[in-house]
């Protein structure tokens, strides 16, 4: 096998009242190279024990995995990691992690990258096309999972939206942050967030940025889920009254998302002072929408 990079970028999940449905990629991306090697060696940029764990390490078990799936013994591979975006934070790392080993993977067996291939390995191991999708293919997608058959279309985002991302310094898996999630929900709040999500929609086709900011608001999973992120209501409220069109939760936390067309460092900074004020320190990033989706380049 020659050395190959993949290169893919972060994600920003639900936007609000799109849970589990809607996705964006942003221009900030993890890099993963690798080459043959007997055993598993793995470096990370910055250092991280965590993702040295072969166990731990999702890009490691998902090249294992499609190794094996085609018939192959696994014997190893030297891996170094690029990680620009942060774990465990609501940017959609692990989707990055599980692209990047599923392109490489195609690419060295000279398979053609079929969807029903993409998710048959992908949903081993996460099942969010609404992290997957995006990382892989770039932009806006809004999907769906039903009867192992994924449905999802693609919606042009407009160019002058930029996402102002806010980082708080504590981590918050996904598995905890679904786990604080409701088994039901009432009618009322169903159709509370279907009529957000479909304005959310509209807003974006018809670029009527000032209806984002009400549709934004959600009612499947922010509501639950702010109790571990503190200071969650003042980032929001803050983001809008430094001029943001709208702001949400960034997958599943802790993270959180303003869009905006003009004041990004402005949003940036009032969301931290909201993060502040709690006690929590927070770093932000102003991030264009990536359109280009997961790339592989051959090394050597
Ligand atoms: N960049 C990465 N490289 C390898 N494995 C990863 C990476 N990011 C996450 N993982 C693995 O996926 C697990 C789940 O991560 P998750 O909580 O879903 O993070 P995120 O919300 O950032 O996607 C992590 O505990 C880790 O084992
Ligand atoms: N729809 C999922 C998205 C999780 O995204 P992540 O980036 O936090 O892994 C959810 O909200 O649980």
């Amino acid at each position: 096998m020659k050395k190959l990079r993949a290169i893919v970028p972060a994600t920003t999940a639900n936007l609000g009242a799109g849970f589990d449905t809607f996705g964006l990629a942003l221009s900030l991306y993890n890099e993963f190279e690798v080459e043959e090697h007997d055993g598993v060696v793995i470096e990370t940029i910055p250092d991280n024990p965590f993702l040295k764990t072969p166990e731990k390490n999702l890009f490691v078990q998902v090249l294992k995995y499609a190794c094996e799936r085609r018939g192959k013994t696994f014997h190893g591979a030297k891996v170094k990691q690029i990680t620009n975006v942060p774990v465990a934070r609501g940017l959609g790392s692990s989707a990055t992690a599980i692209v990047a080993a599923i392109l490489i993977s195609a690419t060295v067996s000279k398979v053609e990258l079929t969807d029903d291939l993409f998710f048959e390995i992908a949903y081993r191991f996460e099942p969010h096309p609404d992290n997957l999708l995006p990382a892989w293919k770039g932009g806006f997608i809004t999907a769906l999972l039903q009867n192992k058959k994924t449905y999802y279309q693609h919606i042009d985002f407009p160019q002058d939206i930029k996402a102002v991302v806010v980082i708080p310094d504590f981590e918050l898996s996904t598995e905890k942050a679904r786990a604080v999630l409701p088994e039901k929900i009432s009618l009322k709040d169903g159709v509370f967030n279907v009529q957000r999500a479909s304005l959310f929609i509209s807003a974006l086709v018809n670029k009527q940025y000032d209806i984002l900011k009400i549709a934004m608001d959600d009612r499947f999973h922010q509501p639950y889920r702010k109790k571990l992120i503190p200071g969650f209501d003042e980032v929001i409220s803050n983001a809008l009254e430094a001029g943001a069109l709208g702001a949400s939760l960034s997958g599943a936390g802790p993270t959180v998302l303003a869009l905006a067309i003009e004041k990004f460092d402005d949003i940036g900074k009032a969301m931290i002072e909201g993060f502040e004020k709690h006690s929590i320190k927070a770093d932000y990033k102003v991030l264009e929408v990536d359109k280009r989706g997961a790339r592989v380049e051959i090394i050597e």
